[in-house]
């Protein structure tokens, strides 16, 4: 929370104008009603026509008064809420840019991104709601009373116990009750949150499984106990606000009952208890917001807490690199020295004693069994995450002195998970090169045989229009486009027929000629062009050659070669 008060402090003035006017607006309306007051009680003596007409003024200019400040109170407080609301979430985003690569699997979960925006969201309430109503509160109380104080000692008194009760002691109560209860609403949220994701994203193998009643069912009782949650939290701010109301309203007439006891015993003025009164209903309207601070407060104190956690959580993951260098120039070579890796909060290592080279300007297959450790080395060539042990090096560089931008901005990857935005085939070629002109776009798909798609073609959301072949190509389209030294594909064409694939590849290996390549692949096929095969079982490479090497050798790989022959024979 503190350091979320912090950021909020930037926008001082805008604070200090709110908090100022709140209290200007606070005091025209007790000045007002005081007025009034005073007013009906002098009329009754028929004072001087003079006496009258100042107080008539004064009612007009307290109201103009009161109405401008209200005004200004509004514009400033709210002005710095957007404002501070702003640098929260450009603070957050900062944050978390960096973090994006490495916890993209969260995001797709839906749930920490969601989260983070709501979490954003909620503390909008903490300056208007939680943060500057007991200030003004507090300065409209201490004026009142002085003012008060003048006329009737006692009166002050009871307007003092009537603040302790209402501003403090009511909302200190609720306070505790509300914690848990926020608690239990955000539980329900996230079950119905988790629920909804699944059943959206899983509905179509729900459907052919046949439990999307059941599921369905699930949904629904978790939505019915978030909204039952929700009416319980409800039922509590109402009834923190009745009991201030109430509180507010036995303090006035406790003021008109002493007050009058006051009068009939001659140590108070008749004239000033009308005003009196008058003051003390008026004041205690300053009170109303506070009987929704707890929950407000309870509300901001979790989403400040829960940001924070995840911040310090993820930002705790990013490897600390000191000295930064440039990416080597020209096409450099890549090599693994004795890596080992293991993924957090895992136990198993997914890369054990890795070691190879692949020479500049090589090609290299990565071959392995499922799960045999094959993407992750790409992830760590992507300096997504460091070794544990060992090095893993462009040139003489290690990953853990390039910056990450500077590899990103050197390789050209193509991953099993590509993303395509909404929007046009075009616009998604144009992320890989801006400015390029339709005919280099047309002429990139025409070599991945993608010739029938149109520029203006609209792309859904996650190419769901596309087929899984035709996004694969057009993930290879926006490398093409790229053309930088070191290519990491990982199987590029696993859902391309045959025939296409193997146009498709050419095409790529043409393209990467000079540069240095490496493809993770699961089918053996087209292999012999390749300067070498590392072949992955549990996490460690067991063999490396060129692919005459290794069918001589007669090891994995060449009994890898033998299994898919028997099964395209079989198949
Ligand atoms: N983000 C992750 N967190 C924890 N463990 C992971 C993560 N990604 C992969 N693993 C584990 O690391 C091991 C290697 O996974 P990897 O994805 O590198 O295998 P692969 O050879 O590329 O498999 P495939 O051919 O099926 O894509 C696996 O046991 C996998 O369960």
């Amino acid at each position: 929370m503190k350091q979320i008060t912090k950021l909020l402090m930037e926008e001082k003035k805008d604070i200090y104008l709110s908090v100022l006017f709140g209290f200007l607006a606070a005091m025209g309306a007790v000045a007002l009603f005081a007025n009034s007051g005073y007013l009906i009680s002098s009329a009754a003596i028929m004072p001087p026509l003079y006496v009258l007409t100042v107080s008539i003024a004064l009612l007009k200019l307290f109201s103009f008064s009161r109405a401008l400040s209200r005004y200004a109170e509004r514009l400033y407080s709210h002005r710095a809420t957007f404002t501070m609301l702003s640098s929260v979430r450009t603070h957050f985003f900062r944050r978390l840019e960096p973090l994006a690569p490495r916890i993209s699997q969260k995001f797709k979960s839906g749930d920490l991104l969601s989260r983070i925006v709501g979490d954003v969201e909620s503390l909008q309430n903490y300056f208007l709601r939680v943060y500057y109503p007991p200030l003004v509160m507090a300065a409209a109380f201490l004026a009142t009373i002085a003012f008060t104080a003048y006329f009737s000692v006692i009166t002050a008194a009871i307007l003092i116990l009537g603040v302790l009760v209402t501003g403090w002691f009511l909302p200190a109560w609720f306070s505790v009750r509300q914690k848990k209860k926020a608690e239990d609403v955000r539980q329900a949220r996230g079950s119905v949150s988790t629920e909804a994701t699944e059943f959206l994203y899983g509905f179509r193998d729900l459907k052919l499984h046949q439990q999307l009643d059941k599921k369905e069912a699930m949904l629904m009782d978790e939505s019915a106990k978030y909204v039952d949650e929700q009416a319980r939290a409800s039922r509590k701010r109402l009834a923190s606000r009745t009991w201030n109301q109430g509180a507010a309203f036995v303090v006035s007439w406790l003021v008109l009952t002493i007050g009058a006891l006051l009068v009939t015993m001659g140590q108070l003025d008749g004239i000033f208890l009308a005003m009196l009164v008058m003051v003390s209903l008026t004041v205690f309207e300053n009170v109303t917001p506070m009987a929704a601070y707890p929950s407000y407060k309870e509300e901001s104190r979790q989403a400040a807490g829960r940001l924070e956690n995840v911040m310090e959580d993820e930002t705790s993951k990013i490897p600390d690199k000191t000295d930064p260098q440039p990416f080597p120039s020209g096409i450099p070579d890549v090599s693994f020295q004795n890596v080992t890796f293991t993924f957090p909060e895992e136990d198993r290592p997914a890369l054990r004693n890795i070691s190879f080279t692949i020479e500049k300007g090589s090609r290299t297959a990565v071959v392995g069994a499922s799960g045999s450790g094959k993407s992750t080395l790409l992830q760590l060539l992507l300096s997504i995450y460091l070794p544990d042990q060992g090095e893993v090096k462009f040139g003489d560089l290690s990953t853990n002195r390039l910056q990450e931008e500077e590899i990103w901005q050197s390789v050209n990857a193509v991953l099993q998970d590509q993303h395509f935005f909404y929007g046009t085939i075009r616009e998604n070629l144009l992320l890989a090169k801006s400015g390029a002109e339709d005919e280099e776009l047309r002429t990139v798909l025409d070599r991945l045989k993608l010739e029938h798609l149109d520029l203006n073609e609209a792309v859904q959301e996650k190419a769901g229009n596309l087929s899984g072949g035709e996004r694969q190509r057009l993930g290879l389209a926006r490398a093409l486009l790229r053309n930088v030294p070191v290519w990491l594909l990982d199987e590029p064409t696993s859902s391309v027929d045959a025939a296409t694939e193997k146009h498709v590849l050419e095409e790529v290996y043409k393209e990467a000629s000079e540069g240095t390549m490496i493809v993770v692949s699961h089918r053996l096929q087209g292999l012999e062009e390749m300067d070498q095969i590392l072949v992955m079982d549990a996490g460690a490479v067991v063999e490396s050659g060129t692919y005459q090497e290794l069918m001589k050798r007669r090891g994995v790989f060449y009994s890898m070669k033998e299994t898919e022959a028997e099964l395209f024979m079989t198949g």
